[in-house]
Formats: C-alpha cells, structure tokens, sequence
C-alpha cells in the first residue's frame, strides 16, 4: 500500500523563476474565460494557469461556477469569452485528449444501464484506439491495473447499474487512469466513498503527483484534505474560486513517466 501521507511540513511552496523550466511547461491557460448560462453568468474573467506537476485543488462555494470551469477545460462547453489552451495549444486545435483523464462529479446510472464495469473502464480509452480496432491484450491489462488499484477487481463483470454510488465513482477512476494521463481532473471524487477508501485514493493520487509527476486539478469540499497537502493560502482567488496549489518539486527527473508502473505498484 502506499506510505505517503500528507504531512504538517508539506506545505506548498511558490514555485518563481522555475516556471519556465521543461518540468514547468502549461498544461491549462485560462485567459479572461467567462461563462453564462442564458443570462446568469457564472464565471467572470477568470485567469489561471496550471503547470506540469501542480496539484490544484479548487476550493468555492456550491454553485460558484467549479463544474463549469472543468467541463470547459475539458471540451464540453465553450466559454462565452475569453481563451483556454491545453498543453500549450488552442482549445480549437487540441486533438490530444487522451493526455486528460476526466471523472465528472458523480454519475447515476439506470440499474438496467448494459455496460459492465470491465467495459466501462476500457471505454475510457478515447483517442487511442479507432472505432471497431480490436482492444488489445495491453489494453486489457492496462483495464487490470485500474480494477485492481482502485480495488473493484472483483466488480468487473457486474453491470454499472448495480453498484453502489461509491463503487460506481471507483469504475470511473479506473477509467480515468486507463490512458496513463498527464492531467487529471477530478470533480469532488470523494463524495460517496467511505473513509478508509477516501485515505487511501488521496494517498494514491499523492504518490502518483509526487513521484510519477502527474498534473492534478481537483475540485474538493474537503477543506482539512486540501489544506493538509496543499496549505491554508491559496495561490489565485477568482470570484468565489479559490486555487490552492503545489508542485512536487522533482526537478531532478524530467523524464517521461509511466502510470502503469505505478499501478502496478499499487494494485
Ligand atoms: N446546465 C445549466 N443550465 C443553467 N444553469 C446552470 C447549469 N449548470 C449549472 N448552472 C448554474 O450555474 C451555477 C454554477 O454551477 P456549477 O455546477 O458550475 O457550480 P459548482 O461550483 O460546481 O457547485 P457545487 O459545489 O454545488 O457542485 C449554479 O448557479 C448553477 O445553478
């Protein structure tokens, strides 16, 4: 299991003239992104930008605008002004999208849903393999490692229907970290998981951010999960949004890496 544990001397530190190193490269811009739904407008000018190996928690009140800001950054709504790049290149032109693992807040499925867990989580394999290529035996173990860390090895032939609310947010992690991603984006990933399985994803995503450089952006309530980690002061306040943020500082090794490594391990 894995031993890192958000510590009282963890605390985030400001990472200045290292953000133009290539361990520091943007993976998200926002420039002055707006949002309206009609005419309630939600977001108002929001700037941010998130680095290789942030860990961002974005803290702010219900309804201050956070799903918004994530199903923008992930493609699923334009913003009503303003610019957002991924990985250096314009939303328009950005094909990659596997480089982003994406767990939207929680998902309700009809109990008659067909899918299987096995088949959700090997659907997250966007962009990777065409429509109607057959899935690979890599791909399959790929699929392995994300039911056996997340621990729902065992769920894998069930239908997603049947599961628990809680189980259900586990099959989409798996899913999430199927495609090795650089980025991931977790909208409240621990609502409706039991304690014990709370500690122990935090404590897997802060070994994937500190030793296998995975970029997070996480919405969160857990006020006590996000200060313990990422400190008491945010780094940017937009609106009602708070950014609190800190990079794993391995300036030593700019290398790519391996997530199946790393789940392996944790399997
Ligand atoms: N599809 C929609 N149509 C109209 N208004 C919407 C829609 N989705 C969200 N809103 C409104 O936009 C505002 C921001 O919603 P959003 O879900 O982004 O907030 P949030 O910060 O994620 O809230 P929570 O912490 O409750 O999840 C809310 O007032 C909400 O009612």
């Amino acid at each position: 299991m894995i031993s890192t544990a958000p510590t009282a001397t963890d605390a985030p530190i400001e990472t200045g003239v290292l953000a133009s190193s290539s361990c520091h490269r943007e993976i998200v811009s926002l420039e002055d992104v707006s949002y309206s739904y009609g005419a309630q407008q939600v977001l108002d000018k929001v700037s941010f930008v998130v680095r290789e190996r942030d860990f961002i928690g974005l803290i702010g009140s219900n309804g201050a605008g956070k799903t918004t800001l994530l199903r923008m950054i992930v493609g699923l709504l334009k913003p009503t002004s303003g610019e957002i790049k991924l990985f250096g290149t314009p939303m328009s032109k950005f094909k990659d999208w596997q480089l982003i693992g994406y767990v939207p807040q929680r998902n309700h499925f009809n109990p008659l849903f067909p899918a299987t867990v096995r088949e959700v989580v090997l659907s997250g394999l966007y962009g990777r393999r065409k429509l109607l290529k057959r899935i690979t035996k890599e791909d399959h173990l790929r699929a392995e490692d994300a039911l056996n860390t997340l621990k729902i090895r065992e769920l894998a032939e069930k239908r997603i229907g049947e599961l628990s609310g809680g189980q259900q947010q586990r099959v989409f992690l798996a899913r999430a970290l199927i495609n090795n991603p650089k980025l991931l984006i977790l909208d409240e990933p621990m609502s409706g998981i039991d304690t014990e399985t709370q500690n122990n994803f935090f404590n897997l995503l802060l070994h994937m951010h500190k030793k296998h450089n995975i970029t997070f952006l996480m919405v969160s309530h857990d006020m006590e999960m996000v200060r313990s980690y990422l400190g008491e002061i945010p780094r940017a306040k937009s609106g009602k949004l708070s950014f609190h943020v800190r990079h794993s500082h391995d300036l030593e090794d700019c290398g790519e890496t391996d997530l199946l490594h790393s789940l392996r391990k944790e399997g």
